[in-house]
């Protein structure tokens, strides 16, 4: 089976294709979608920032315009990246994902970090470019480490104040500059809850366009200590059996995906698969 998206650099010179418009309030979208007839959208009144081709839809070329702001388009609304992963298509999701991702460098690298002159698009490469400092900045990808800290029957979950009221997921915490996988999910879950893990194994990758973590998933078996919540990041964790847990994340995230297994493992249930 053919992928139905497939990521590119495509020429913006190129007339024709889909395209997809981002704003600071999200995807323009109508009954039909987030994706538009390209020149048809750039006809419509919009403050275009950024134009990039990012890939193939179904055989067609895919565009993204990047927005300064939200403007009005008859018979259109805006709405946010969160929202089409949770509702929509997983494929669209992907291609917005990916959109959204090129848009937030698009819009960071516009000028050199080096001399602040203004910098100009790489044809055919995904780079931005400072001829006098000959620097190219490149899409920014932050590895953030998930895992699911277990002891028998009992998983360990946690809640962030930023979290939907009553959900608890894994500890998660972004790689600091010279440090492993394992020594981050060691040290993240240190500074989060107090515990010390052993067994470490990885579970998986997701990338997590929020805005641009490359999740990597783990799980890790409880060593030692007591639980003790580190002050504004963690407002409670607590031990949950796996007969009895807390509302929990999206069924599209890795966290989701981590607890699924533990939990069919452990009931003898089949195995759910990583959503990608
Ligand atoms: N897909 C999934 O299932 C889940 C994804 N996540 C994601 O994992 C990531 C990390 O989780 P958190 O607990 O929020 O991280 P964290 O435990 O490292 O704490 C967040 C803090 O890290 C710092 N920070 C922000 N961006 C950073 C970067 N790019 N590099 C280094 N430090 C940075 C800031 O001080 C921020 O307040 C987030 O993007 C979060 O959305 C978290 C849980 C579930
Ligand atoms: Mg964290
Ligand atoms: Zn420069």
């Amino acid at each position: 089976m053919t992928a139905r998206w497939t990521t590119a650099v495509l020429d913006t010179d190129q007339p024709g294709g889909m395209a997809v418009a981002r704003s600071p309030e999200g995807f323009l979208f109508d009954d039909n979608g987030a994706l538009f007839p390209r020149e048809w959208l750039k006809r419509q009144d919009l403050s275009i920032l950024a134009e990039h081709g990012i890939g193939h839809l179904d055989g067609e070329s895919v565009h993204l315009l990047e927005l300064r702001s939200a403007s009005e388009v008859p018979g259109c609304s805006w709405k946010g990246l969160r929202a089409f992963m949770l509702e929509g298509d997983h494929t669209i999701y992907k291609v917005l994902g990916y959109a959204a991702q090129i848009g937030t460098w698009a819009r960071e690298h516009r000028f050199c970090g080096n001399c602040g002159q203004p910098m100009t698009q790489v044809p055919r490469e995904r780079a931005m470019y400072c001829q006098p400092c000959d620097l190219r900045s490149y899409p920014r990808i932050s590895p953030s480490m998930i895992v699911l800290i277990t002891r028998g029957d009992e998983i360990l979950l946690a809640r962030s104040p930023r979290f939907v009221t009553g959900v608890y997921s894994t500890l998660a915490g972004f790689a600091e500059p010279g440090e492993s996988a394992e020594e981050c999910l060691i040290r993240e879950v240190r500074e989060e809850v107090q515990i010390e893990v052993k067994n470490i194994q990885y579970m998986g990758s997701q990338c997590w366009p929020f805005p641009h973590s490359m999740m990597l998933g783990f799980h890790a078996e409880y060593a030692g200590g007591e639980i003790v919540c580190q002050e504004d990041e963690i407002e409670d964790a607590q031990w949950f059996n796996v007969h009895d847990l807390p509302p929990l994340p999206a069924s599209k995230s890795i966290a989701r995906y981590l607890i699924d297994v533990y939990v069919a493992r452990r009931l003898g249930h089949a195995e759910p698969v990583l959503p990608g």
